[in-house]
C-alpha cells in the first residue's frame, strides 16, 4: 500500500487533462459530420425567456485566463426545445488567432472562426454546482462567428469593454442587453448530442445544442476578440478551443433535413 502515497496527487487548482472525466467517451467538442446526423422531428425550436435584460442590470464581464466570461441572471431560461427547463449561468467565447479560426466544434472537418457557448444548468437541480455533475445537468447553446462586411452591433456590446479586462482576472460591469442578440434570428435548426464541459474537469453533463446558422462580426471585431485579452502568463490569450474527441458510437441528431 505504501506505494500509493508517491500516487501524484492531482492539483486541484491545474485546469489540465489528467482528470479521470476528460478521458471519458462521451467529451466535447465533436466534428459534426452531416452525413451521419439524424433528423429529429421532434426537435422543437429552441424557445429563450428572460433574455431581454434592461440596461440598468448590470453583468460582470470578466477575463478568467481562458475566456471572457459575462455572467448571466438566473431569470434567464431555456423554455423549449429541452425536455426540461434550464437557467443561465454564463456565457463566454472561443476563438483562434491571426494565424487561423478557433471554434470548438466542427462541421465536416471545417472551423470556423470562432464561437459562442451560453451555458445554462437544468432547474430540477437546486444549484449550477449539483447539476454540473448530472447527465442530463446542462444545456449549453453553441453557435458560430464568422466575418462578415458589417459591424455587429450586439457582440460591440461586449467587445467595448475587452480593453478594461485585459489581464487575467481582470473584470468590468457591463449594462444589460438583449442576450439573444448574440445567437442566431432562427433557432429552429440546430445539431443536437450528449457531450462534456470542453475543459477541465470535462463532466459529462451537456446536453449540446450547435445552431446551423453563423452568427456574422466584422474583421475589425474579430480582430478586436483576438488581440484583446492575456491569459495568467500575461501572453495573448489565443486559441482558447479543445481539439475535437470521438463520437465513440454517439449520435448527433438534426432538427432540420
Ligand atoms: N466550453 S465550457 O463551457 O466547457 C468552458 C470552457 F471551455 C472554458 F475554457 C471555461 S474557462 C476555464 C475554466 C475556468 C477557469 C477559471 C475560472 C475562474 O477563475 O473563475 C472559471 C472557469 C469555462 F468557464 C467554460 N464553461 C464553464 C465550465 C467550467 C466550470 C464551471 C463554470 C460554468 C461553465
Ligand atoms: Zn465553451
Amino acid at each position: 500500500v505504501s506505494f500509493l502515497l508517491f500516487l501524484p496527487i492531482p492539483d486541484r487548482n491545474r485546469w489540465s487533462e489528467d482528470y479521470q472525466d476528460c478521458r471519458g467517451t462521451m467529451q466535447s467538442p465533436i466534428n459534426i459530420n452531416m452525413a451521419n446526423t439524424i433528423f429529429s422531428p421532434h426537435l422543437r425550436a429552441i424557445q429563450l425567456s428572460g433574455y431581454s435584460l434592461p440596461a440598468n442590470e448590470m453583468l460582470k464581464l470578466k477575463n478568467n485566463g481562458h475566456t471572457v466570461v459575462l455572467e448571466l441572471p438566473q431569470s434567464m431560461a431555456i423554455t423549449g426545445g429541452y425536455a426540461q427547463q434550464y437557467r443561465a449561468v454564463q456565457l463566454h467565447l472561443h476563438w483562434g488567432a491571426t494565424t487561423g479560426p478557433g471554434s470548438e466544434h466542427t462541421i465536416n472537418g471545417h472551423r470556423f472562426s470562432a464561437e459562442i457557448h451560453v451555458v445554462h444548468y437544468n432547474t430540477k437541480y437546486d444549484s449550477f454546482k449539483e447539476a454540473m455533475v448530472q447527465p442530463d445537468g446542462l444545456a449549453v447553446l453553441g453557435a458560430f462567428l464568422e466575418m462578415g462586411p458589417r459591424d455587429n452591433p450586439y457582440y460591440q456590446e461586449l467587445l467595448d469593454h475587452m480593453q478594461q479586462i485585459q489581464r487575467e482576472g481582470e473584470e468590468v460591469l457591463v449594462p444589460g442587453f438583449n442576450i439573444a442578440s448574440l445567437l442566431p434570428v432562427n433557432l429552429k435548426y440546430y445539431y443536437r448530442y450528449n457531450g462534456s464541459l470542453t475543459t477541465p474537469p470535462c463532466y459529462q453533463s451537456v446536453r449540446w445544442t450547435v445552431f446551423n446558422q453563423t452568427m456574422m462580426i466584422s474583421r475589425d471585431q474579430m480582430l478586436m476578440l483576438i488581440t484583446s485579452l492575456r491569459n495568467d502568463d500575461g501572453k495573448p490569450l489565443q486559441s482558447n478551443y479543445r481539439q475535437t474527441q470521438s463520437l465513440h458510437g454517439r449520435t448527433v441528431l438534426a432538427s432540420f433535413q
